[in-house]
């Protein structure tokens, strides 16, 4: 059936755009995000879980542009921090600046020894027709690394710099965007995303 495929990323973050535009590259899906629709109504993220802060995000945004939207709920939890931020992430210094969140991470975990600097990045996706909530798909992709003492590197974008991935002996911001891809927490829940979401978009069309 020859329709009309936009998929709309629901995010302001364009570090996160990149990441989801690559994955869709092949897809025959056209993607936009939410910089494409400047005078679309924004949703508070009130949720207490990345779960719930997803769907807000996915529902509102799929039933005021009437177009299939994906969303991601992201963040870093600490382990020293209680995992903390976690949901919080963005909000962690006050006010959503990436500089900020990190300096405040820093401080926090400072004079932490190395065996107590273990983090786990988590993203929820949740794709949504427009209103069928109860039709959502909902993926989760992790992570696990260690909190830097000093940023290295200054690809990527958010707490990239200060996430050390042992395995390749490299913090995120010093991966290329896909070398990042293949292991982090976005990139596992964007291939499990992969295999689900071709059959869910054909039964929601037919619907
Ligand atoms: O791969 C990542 N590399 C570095 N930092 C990351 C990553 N993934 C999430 N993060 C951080 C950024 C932000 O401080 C918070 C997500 O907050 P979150 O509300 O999900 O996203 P956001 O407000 O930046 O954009 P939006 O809500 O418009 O999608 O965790
Ligand atoms: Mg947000």
């Amino acid at each position: 059936m020859a329709v009309p495929r936009t998929l709309v990323v629901a995010t302001k973050n364009p570090g996160k755009a990149r990441e989801f535009a690559k994955s869709f590259a092949s897809s025959g899906i056209t993607i936009h995000t939410l910089l494409d629709y400047p005078n679309a109504q924004q949703v508070n993220e009130t949720g207490t879980t990345f779960e719930e802060n997803a769907r807000l995000k996915a529902d509102h945004f799929a039933h005021v542009l009437q177009l299939p939207v994906l969303a991601d709920d992201s963040g870093l939890m600490v382990d020293a921090l209680h995992g903390q931020p976690g949901i919080r992430s963005a909000r962690f210094a006050g006010d959503h600046n990436d500089a900020a969140n990190n300096a405040k991470l820093l401080v926090e975990m400072g004079g932490m020894p190395e065996e107590q600097r273990g983090a786990t990045f988590h993203s929820t996706l949740v794709m949504a027709w427009p209103d069928r909530p109860a039709d959502d798909l909902v993926v989760v992709g992790e992570t696990r690394g260690q909190i830097l003492t000093v940023p290295r590197g200054d690809n990527q974008f958010g707490y990239d710099p200060l996430f050390f991935y042992p395995p390749k002996q490299k913090s995120f911001a010093e991966m290329s965007p896909d070398e990042k891809n293949e292991i982090s927490h976005r990139g596992l829940a964007l291939k499990k995303l992969a295999i689900v979401w071709p059959d869910w978009w054909q039964k929601e069309e037919a619907k």
